[in-house]
């Protein structure tokens, strides 16, 4: 198959200076509001101006729901604020006849997420193995559909981790692509940020030797980004932490940050993200510009939000957010955890058997 892409990435022309905020840097999910209707939390709040706040809320969970609305929450208040978010975000699972019946007779192109999606979220990083299930659940669903995934991780450790030939896989959050290449060949790579890895590298090794001066940090080498972990930092810490990388980052106005989960992401001034990467790749399987293509994407974090969007803007496909609490999303539908993510899978599967096109 080729790539008939004539994608390029534009670089952001006006990357905003450090000491302002800048795409990404102070985007903060607010602390959960009592009155909101489905007591969501919103992935961005310019109100909320300081990475500390982002960093706070960057990985909610019903404990924080309590703590950070300031009301002493039941775990029933905690079920009905998720229960009013389903309607908003239905299950996909329990939405999965309406979601086939959509697709009747239409091509669907599979995308997912790792971390959080595919593996459960774990303390170190190393250690986030998908279960045997699960990569059996992938692996079948690929005979069937395509399949990429799409990773803020190194193209090479995801697809180490995932450990399936036959899917299509983008590292770096889409800026490390492997997509399809022409029968018997090997696959076609696409890396729009490679310009910027002596850079990249000379902020690793910085980042590195910082984090040996707080403990529980750990800095990731994602190839076209570095992700600096918080997850094991003491929450006193994390201000250090913040201040850390933005001394470094003074230096870098061709580098920003992003912020995930209990991580902050380096990343190139790039306007390339995982949207992009999803629409590079339905180019390259020959599924863009097809009316008669249903892409679907599943993942859990911020920065799955843009191929959210973007399936939004390509009109017939939809993006699943894989969540345990209500969050702002521009997906259509939402599933708890992982193992909703495997038993949506295999519902896959079981209709392709049952009517293949
Ligand atoms: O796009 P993804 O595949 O979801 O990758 C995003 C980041 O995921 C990883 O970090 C997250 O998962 C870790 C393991 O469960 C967890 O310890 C960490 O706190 C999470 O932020 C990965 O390590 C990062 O490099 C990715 O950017």
């Amino acid at each position: 198959m080729d790539i008939k892409s004539n994608h390029s990435a534009p670089i952001l022309t006006d990357p905003t200076p450090i000491n302002k905020p800048r795409l990404g840097l102070y985007d903060a999910l607010l602390p959960y509001s009592s009155g909101a209707v489905f007591l969501t939390v919103p992935w961005k709040n310019p109100a909320v101006n300081n990475w500390l706040d982002a960093m706070k809320s960057s990985s909610p969970t019903h404990q924080k729901l309590t703590k950070d609305s300031g009301i002493d929450m039941s775990a029933n208040d905690v079920a009905v604020a998720y229960c009013n978010w389903l309607v908003k975000y239905p299950s996909a699972l329990t939405s999965f006849e309406h979601i086939m019946n959509n697709a009747k007779g239409k091509r669907i192109a599979l995308f997912l997420d790792y971390d959080g999606t595919l593996s459960p979220i774990v303390d170190n990083p190393d250690l986030a193995f998908m279960s045997d299930a699960m990569r059996a659940a992938v692996k079948n669903v690929a005979k069937y559909i395509p399949t990429a995934i799409i990773s803020g991780r190194s193209r090479d450790k995801v697809h180490e981790f995932v450990g399936l030939q036959e899917l299509y896989y983008a590292g770096s959050h889409g800026m490390d692509i492997m997509g399809p290449g022409k029968e018997g060949e090997e696959g076609n790579l696409f890396q729009p940020a490679s310009e910027f890895l002596p850079m990249i590298n000379e902020v690793l090794k910085s980042l590195v030797e910082i984090a040996k001066e707080i403990k529980g940090a750990k800095v990731e080498n994602n190839k076209f980004c570095v992700s600096v972990h918080y997850r094991n930092v003491e929450e006193k810490n994390w201000q250090t932490v913040a201040q850390y990388v933005e001394n470094i980052l003074k230096h870098y106005p061709r580098l920003r940050l992003t912020h995930g989960r209990k991580v902050l992401e380096v990343r190139p001034v790039l306007k390339w993200d995982k949207g992009k990467a999803v629409e590079f790749l339905l180019e390259s399987l020959g599924l863009s510009n097809c009316d008669d293509v249903v892409p679907i994407y599943v993942g859990d974090d911020r920065t799955d939000e843009d191929a959210f969007k973007f399936l939004r803007e390509f009109g017939g496909g939809f993006g699943i957010l894989v969540s345990c609490a209500p969050k702002e999303s521009s997906a259509f539908y939402s599933l708890r955890d992982p193992s909703e993510v495997m038993e949506f899978l295999k519902l896959l599967v079981m209709n392709k058997k049952s009517s293949p096109l």
